[in-house]
């Protein structure tokens, strides 16, 4: 039986005239992968940013685990199981690999664990590198890193932090196919014992990986389902596309939803 691990509800969240959140309820059970799509200014990082504390919600709720999480802190709901990515890093580059991942697990649990730090590589770093595939570059300033490889960085540093929910914000933008897949494949393995959260534009990169989709339009949920489902529903072919004929240029890929009927596995 599938538990929620997530819930909001009613989230609305206002700035000055302008409302990025209009009513939105949404459930994340336990263990699930779930993509969150929309076009440019649907309300998903603002979304991320009231689940994680960085944005309190103008009304409605929020539940982790069963308790209440909105207007808490970031620290607090770090610590409560929470952790994400930005579009930006977030790694310090003049530390190593291993360095930036020991801080990363250190985070968690407060500034005098930080102070308290060994020197060497504890087993939960140890297991974080091999699961990343970064062992080979734990050495490595993080500086050096392929862009690829510091995306991995950040997801490692998020998993050093033991969280319950992981809320990763375009994991594969501006990679390489050969740095997707390897990706895709971190995700999946990720998600056989995290819950995951994934905000992606890369459609392909999402009919490949994802199980569940979530599509955000104006601050609302449009629609969920399987990506085969979403990719039919008219509603969502018109705010992509109707979106696109209005606003995109050649070369701007980044939200055109291929229509169902290329969809190879609908
Ligand atoms: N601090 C803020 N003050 C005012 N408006 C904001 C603020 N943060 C976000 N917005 C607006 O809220 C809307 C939703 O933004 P958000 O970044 O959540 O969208 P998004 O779906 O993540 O878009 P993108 O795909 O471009 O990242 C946008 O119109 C944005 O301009």
């Amino acid at each position: 039986m599938t538990h929620p691990l997530l819930s909001l509800s009613g989230v609305r969240v206002v700035f000055g005239e302008f409302t990025a959140i209009d009513g939105i309820d949404l459930t994340v059970d336990e263990g699930e992968l779930r993509f969150l799509i929309g076009p440019n200014g649907a309300g998903k990082t603002t979304l991320v940013d009231v689940v994680t504390g960085r944005t309190r919600p103008t009304s409605g709720t929020v539940t982790f685990a069963g308790q209440p999480i909105h207007g808490r802190g970031e620290h607090r709901i770090v610590r409560a199981g929470i952790g994400r990515t930005f579009q930006t890093s977030v790694v310090f580059e003049e530390l190593t690999v291993l360095e930036n991942i020991d801080l990363a697990a250190h985070f968690r649990l407060g500034p005098l664990a930080l102070l308290r730090r060994r020197r060497g590589v504890t087993p939960t770093v140890g297991g974080v590198l091999e699961r990343t595939g970064l062992a080979p570059l734990a050495g490595a300033p993080a500086g050096t890193l392929s862009h690829g490889q510091r995306q991995w960085l950040e997801i490692a540093m998020l998993l050093a932090q033991g969280p319950r929910l992981l809320l990763l914000d375009e994991p594969v933008a501006g990679m390489s196919h050969t740095e997707r897949e390897r990706t895709g494949e971190l995700l999946t393995e990720i998600a056989a014992d995290h819950t995951v959260v994934v905000i992606e534009h890369d459609m392909e990169f999402l009919r490949r990986y994802a199980r569940d989709v979530t599509v955000l339009h104006e601050g609302r949920v449009l629609t969920e389902g399987t990506v085969s489902q979403v990719q039919a529903d008219p509603r969502v072919q018109e705010v992509y596309l109707g979106r696109s004929q209005r606003t995109a240029t050649v070369g701007d890929e980044r939200d055109t939803l291929v229509p169902a009927a290329n969809n190879e596995e609908g």
